[in-house]
């Protein structure tokens, strides 16, 4: 997904994964039965009512109120009424900034004038979406993955991850913005439309790879079981996160093990866990998902999660991933195998996507997963 080193296309030529949504949830209250209504009172001032007049009176009063109450209800369910075309940028302002890591900050960002992007478009759909960030001086722009609303985001709001990327064009334009300047963006697109009936989801994210992980695993819900394997170079970037699976990966894996299955162990790392989930906002998100989409025991609709850390000597090793494909499903419907990161992350688990007239396509599977038996597992280089 992350296209490291590879220049994306200029505005005016940027090949576009975008599906045109077809959206009729903005359908705004009719303006003249607005006007009706003022007019109505107006210009018959003094006059005394007919009965035809009576009865238009009770429609107004009885339509009104319901018309109303239907165009609240629309606008609290899809945002702001006024959506922009996904092709057309609009400007939003940088309201807040938070560093999470020395190179990753977490953008939040609100409607600057009247318009703003579909919030119903990134959210509702049943898939990966993005959207794309204007660079005004060099014309060019790039994607960045909208994470899921948390609880106290206000309804028009968006929020991104974003790695300053060592002179990087775009990213470090956006992180040398001041809090309150604004900003082009538009979309969403769709990155990738998921299937229904998909019951199984393996997740392997590479540092900001856990943007699209969260989508999914916000909107799967309670569909199914999602594994979410989440490798960063630094422990910085996933502060107080800890596995699910009780030995993580590592060359000392045995002992580990026997580390956190210490009772001693397990107080302080609950400590550390509430701590670092109160200061590291992706990893508190990653939790509220988690607590929010698994159904206690039953083991079908589950979110999980472990981290891998470079400089802990922890890597998604192949057997990780096979021990999850091997998983017997009773019931089985699709099952999907996630790669998103950096190139090199996806390039050495899917092998590289292709360029085909013009669009970035998924090419033929390479990689690591080239080797393994798939028993029927979906691949998707994100
Ligand atoms: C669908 C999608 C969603 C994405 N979501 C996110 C997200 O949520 N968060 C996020 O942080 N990123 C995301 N990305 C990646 C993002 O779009 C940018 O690619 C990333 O921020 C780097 O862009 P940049 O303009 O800052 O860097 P660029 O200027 O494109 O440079 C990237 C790197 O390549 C190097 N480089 C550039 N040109 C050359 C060259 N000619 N030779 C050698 N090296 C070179 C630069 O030094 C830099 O390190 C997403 C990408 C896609 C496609």
């Amino acid at each position: 997904m992350f296209s490291i080193g590879r220049r994306c296309p200029a505005l005016r030529s940027g090949p576009r994964l975008y599906r045109s949504p077809t959206s009729t949830r903005h359908a705004r209250f009719s303006q003249t039965a607005r006007n009706g209504g003022d007019n109505s009172n107006s210009s018959h001032e003094g006059r005394k009512p007919t009965g035809s007049y009576t009865r238009v009176l009770a429609i107004f009063a009885l339509g009104v109120p319901i018309g109303w109450g239907v165009h609240t209800l629309n606008d609290t369910r899809s945002g702001p009424s006024n959506s922009a075309k996904p092709t057309d940028f609009v400007k939003y302002a940088l309201a807040a900034k938070e560093d999470i890591s020395s190179t990753c900050s977490i953008f939040t960002l609100k409607p600057a004038q009247g318009s703003a992007i579909d919030t119903a478009q990134l959210y509702d759909q049943p898939a990966i979406t993005s959207v794309q960030f204007k660079q005004p001086q060099l014309q060019i722009a790039r994607s960045y993955t909208v994470l899921p609303p948390h609880e106290g985001q206000a309804p028009d709001e968006l929020r991104f991850l974003i790695r300053k990327e060592q002179n990087g064009e775009v990213s470090g334009y956006l992180h040398r913005l001041a809090l309150g300047s604004t900003v082009e963006l538009r979309g969403p697109s769709v990155d990738y439309l998921l299937p229904e009936s998909v019951t199984d989801v393996v997740f392997l994210a590479g540092g900001t790879g856990i943007a699209p992980a969260l989508q999914v695993g916000e909107k799967l819900g309670k569909a199914g079981m999602m594994h979410i394997l989440w490798a960063n170079r630094r422990r910085e970037d996933c502060l107080g996160g800890m596995s699910d699976s009780k030995a993580p990966s590592a060359s000392s894996s045995w002992s580990l093990f026997s580390w956190w299955s210490s009772p001693t162990t397990h107080a302080a790392v609950a400590d550390t866990v509430t701590n670092a989930n109160q200061s590291h906002a992706i990893v508190g998100q990653v939790e509220s998902i988690k607590r929010r989409h698994t159904s206690g025991l039953d083991s079908k609709t589950a979110l999980l999660v472990d981290y891998y850390v470079d400089e802990e000597g922890t890597f998604i090793r192949p057997t990780d991933v096979t021990k999850l494909l091997d998983t017997a499903v009773q019931d089985p419907g699709k099952r999907l195998i996630l790669v998103s990161g950096p190139e090199g992350f996806v390039n050495y688990w899917t092998g590289p996507k292709q360029w085909v007239g013009g669009r970035e396509v998924q090419g033929p599977l390479g990689g690591a997963l080239a080797t393994f038996d798939l028993h029927g597992w979906q691949v998707v280089k994100l």
